[in-house]
């Protein structure tokens, strides 16, 4: 088989990236290995323009989140599929002066904003004493969803190779790259956290695990806002469970569900939740984050057919689909990568 790129990795970055190669037109086959717990299978999804605890605006939020809806609005027309949730976010204000805060800047041109209350809206579900706010260009992506539907239109095109691609099987020459039966023009590597990955285990990663709780509980809260405060809780159309999350520990990295993990998460949604609740599960994956907290995008240092689209961190759904665009416009001479997202700002590492 000869096609212009490998791609090796199946989650948000994969998806992605494969996306815009398919709009200039070129072939590809996709490896992954399925792992049942990779970031983006257990991700919740959220895209939220306002985070952080002193909820600031995010990174290039201005061209990210347009950009996002977009795409992956774009993505389930042609795969005629359901995956972006449109949602506002309510988050609950702390105290008045969290509340005075918020007031001030409602008036400032900040689009993120949609509505500000003084008073408890929603005094049935949550504790929201001094009102809230509420967030415009947010929601969630079923990611899950959305890779099984992608995944089986790969496979009917005959371009996904469920298999681990054996990093030392690659023979990487000037202009070819051949592993078992296959030929390629260039490889790209989106192959998450925790990869042993040859050609870029010099970049300074710093992956994080986190961890979700699944419950249920007696009452349906409001459908048309995501809450929102320490935790979110998130509900797919198709659950019967609300996904409550998320931790963040940078040590233990591994999957497994933890009793420090359950208790963070409980004793937040505690102070949240006005109503009972069960938990049905936990699950655990690992973020791929970087050490400066930007994206790892760019070519090797020395092999020019050797890619790599990685580091997406917490915000993988937001960051994949901007960044992939510009990512392959730069393979095709087309535009440059940002700086804070290209992996020649390590340069320096690889020669050391
Ligand atoms: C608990 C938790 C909650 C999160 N919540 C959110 C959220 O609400 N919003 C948000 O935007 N982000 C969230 N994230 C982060 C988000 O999941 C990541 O940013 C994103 O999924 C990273 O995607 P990726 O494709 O780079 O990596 P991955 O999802 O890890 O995908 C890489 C894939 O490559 C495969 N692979 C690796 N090596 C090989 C090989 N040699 N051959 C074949 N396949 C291989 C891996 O098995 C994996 O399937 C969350 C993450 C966690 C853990």
């Amino acid at each position: 088989m000869k096609v212009d790129f490998i791609i090796v990795g199946h989650g948000l970055a994969s998806v992605a990236v494969v996306e815009h190669l398919r709009k200039h037109n070129s072939s590809f086959v996709v490896f992954s290995d399925e792992n049942p717990n990779s970031s983006s299978k257990v991700a919740a999804g959220l895209y939220n323009p306002v985070t952080g605890r002193k909820m600031k605006q995010t990174w290039l939020a201005d061209q990210l989140f347009p950009y996002l809806e977009e795409f992956y609005g774009d993505l389930e027309k042609s795969l005629n599929a359901e995956f972006l949730h449109k949602k506002a976010i309510y988050r609950p204000f702390l105290s008045l002066e969290d509340q005075n805060d918020w007031m001030a800047k409602q008036n400032t041109d900040n689009y993120f904003i949609k509505k500000t209350f003084t008073q408890s809206q929603y005094p049935k579900f949550i504790a929201d004493d001094f009102g809230g706010l509420l967030l415009n260009r947010s929601g969630f992506l079923d990611v899950k969803e959305m890779l099984d539907q992608h995944k089986e239109k790969l496979i009917e095109d005959g371009q996904f190779i469920n298999e681990k691609l054996e990093y030392e099987k690659l023979e990487v020459k000037e202009n070819q790259i051949f592993y078992n039966d296959i030929e390629s023009e260039k490889i790209i590597f989106c192959d998450g956290p925790l990869s042993h990955n040859p050609f870029f285990d010099w970049l300074p990663t710093a992956p994080v695990k986190g961890e979700i709780l699944h419950i249920k509980m007696g009452e349906t809260l409001p459908e048309d806002v995501i809450f929102n405060r320490g935790v979110f809780l998130v509900k797919n159309p198709q659950h019967d469970y609300y996904r409550v999350g998320a931790t963040y520990e940078w040590k233990n990295l591994d999957y497994e569900p933890t009793e420090k993990a359950k208790k963070q998460l409980t004793d937040k949604l505690d102070d949240l939740l006005n109503v009972n609740y069960t938990i049905v599960d936990q699950v655990a994956g690992i973020r791929p984050a970087s050490k400066d907290r930007r994206p790892l995008i760019g070519n090797h240092p020395e092999r020019k057919n050797v890619f790599i689209f990685n580091g997406l961190g917490t915000k993988g759904v937001s960051l994949a689909p901007y960044f992939a665009c510009q990512f392959v416009n730069s393979i095709f001479n087309l535009e440059k990568l940002n700086d804070e997202v290209n992996i020649n700002r390590y340069y320096p590492l690889y020669s050391s």
